[in-house]
């Protein structure tokens, strides 16, 4: 992790920049699945399921023996992990429910909004490099909640053609029944084209490499809707004297080790804390099974020493991490300054970890400066809003003639006759 002490505001911009594959590369790669699989779909995924995946598989879907034997095969205390954590997410994104507000916004004049659930929705979980069964129970409940009526899984098989059965006991836990084996980019083909196999949907939801996230990114420049770009993982941690370096360290650890390309970033005003938080890195880091991994992401990461805590806050909102940590004296009052974060962890026994699996909140977020725009995952995600109104007719004779006026002065004679003929009908019969 190299540190950067009392960088200007004006350095600040390339502090934030994430690793990245180079781009012309990367689109036209993408680009290419995204046309074979458009032109020959499930010949195209069965083909580069073969170069990606390493597996020739003779069927891309999941049958319900294979469901059933997953649950079988699963220890039972991480199955029972697995409901108290669905339990938990499932508690707080019922809750986002909203009550629908009608709102008489003049007399006789009556709107309101209502929620309703996208009817074909198709979630990604990842599989590359560690099956993130987690992440079903992240998209499936708030998708079953709001009611979505089809909902399609997609995830890479293993080299022996199988999905992790935990994604499949998670998956048949939140109630969804169809699961294609498909990864990367081509599955987010199938599911934005369609292919005789993989259903086509309306909106596409879940997190992944740079190859899963480009395709998602692209698909959307051609009209279907996606979640938000949730690509490698990053955590920010902000930290002074009351910090543990031992917490700090872990907490950078655990989303270094998800993969090369993620970032971790370590924000201080006190110089003094970085000696120790590197020292329990080394220490932590020969413990871990990806120490590999992560080695490679710390070498993308930063140390940043700033002045004073707001120059820290400052330059937090600039990086707009998807994961904030704030391990500081008072820090619900820093993150109540925070406005450009995914979710943020509030004190020190609050490690991302706690939100990656069990709090409830959820854990697919936007990631690469995204959090500037976009929000996390939800249950309004998995809604539209349709709004409705109601005007009788005290209602438009009470609006009518602003409305009149504005589209005269628009110069949209039709609109105002729209109103007129209805204005002179209720004046010759009042
Ligand atoms: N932002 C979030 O909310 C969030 C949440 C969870 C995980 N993540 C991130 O998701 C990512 C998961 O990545 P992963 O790779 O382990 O799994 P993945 O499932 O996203 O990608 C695996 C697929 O990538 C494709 N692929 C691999 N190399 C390729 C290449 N050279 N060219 C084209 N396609 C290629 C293959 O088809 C493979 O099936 C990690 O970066 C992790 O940090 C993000
Ligand atoms: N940290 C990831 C989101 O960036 C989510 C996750 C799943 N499993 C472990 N972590
Ligand atoms: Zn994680």
């Amino acid at each position: 992790m190299k540190t950067y002490t009392n960088p200007t505001p004006d350095t600040w911009a390339e502090l934030c920049q994430r690793p990245q594959l180079e781009l012309e590369f990367l689109e036209s790669s993408v680009r290419n699945v995204l046309n074979r699989v458009r032109k020959s779909g499930d010949e195209a995924l069965l083909e580069l399921t073969a170069q990606y995946d390493k597996v020739q598989l003779a069927s891309l879907e999941v049958g319900a023996a294979e469901i059933e034997a997953a649950g079988r095969a699963l220890p039972e205390a991480l199955k029972d992990a697995i409901r108290t954590a669905a339990a938990n997410i499932e508690k707080f994104h019922a809750a986002q429910r909203r009550d629908v507000l009608k709102v008489e916004t003049t007399p006789g004049v009556h709107c309101w909004r209502k929620g309703v659930a996208i009817d074909k929705v198709g979630i990604y979980i990842p599989g590359g490099s560690a099956p993130l069964f987690s992440t079903v129970l992240m998209l499936g409940i708030p998708a079953r909640l709001a009611g979505c009526r089809e909902i399609v899984l997609c995830s890479p098989p293993d080299k022996t053609g199988a999905i992790n059965p935990a994604i499949l006991f998670a998956a048949a836990h939140v109630g969804i029944k169809r699961i294609c084996k498909v990864g990367g980019a081509q599955a987010i083909a199938a599911m934005a084209y369609g292919t005789p196999s993989v259903p086509k949907v309306y909106k596409i939801f879940g997190p992944g490499n740079q190859y899963v996230t480009k395709a998602k990114q692209l698909v959307q420049e051609e009209g279907l809707a996606i979640d938000m770009p949730a690509g490698p993982s990053e955590v920010l941690v902000m930290a002074d004297e009351t910090a543990e370096p031992a917490f700090v360290a872990a907490d950078l650890l655990s989303q270094a080790e998800h993969g090369e390309d993620s970032q971790v970033m370590l924000v201080l005003n006190d110089a003094r804390l970085l000696a120790p938080v590197e020292a329990e890195i080394e220490r932590q880091l020969t413990q871990l099974p990806r120490r590999d991994i992560a080695r490679k992401a710390l070498a993308n990461s930063r140390a940043v020493v700033l002045a004073d805590r707001q120059q820290a806050l400052d330059f937090v909102n600039t990086y707009a991490p998807e994961h904030l940590i704030l391990n500081i004296a008072r820090a619900d009052a820093v993150a109540g300054a925070v406005i450009n974060a995914g979710s943020v962890f509030i004190g020190n026994y609050t490690p991302e970890a706690m939100g990656d699996y069990a709090s409830g909140t959820n854990h697919t977020l936007p990631t690469n400066g995204f959090a500037r725009a976009f929000a996390g995952v939800s249950l309004e995600s998995f809604m539209k809003y349709i709004t409705f109104q109601e005007v009788s007719a005290a209602g438009i004779r009470a609006l009518g003639p602003v409305v009149e006026r504005m589209a005269e002065a628009e110069q949209l004679e039709a609109h105002k006759m729209a109103i007129r003929v209805r204005l002179d009908k209720l004046a010759s019969n009042p």
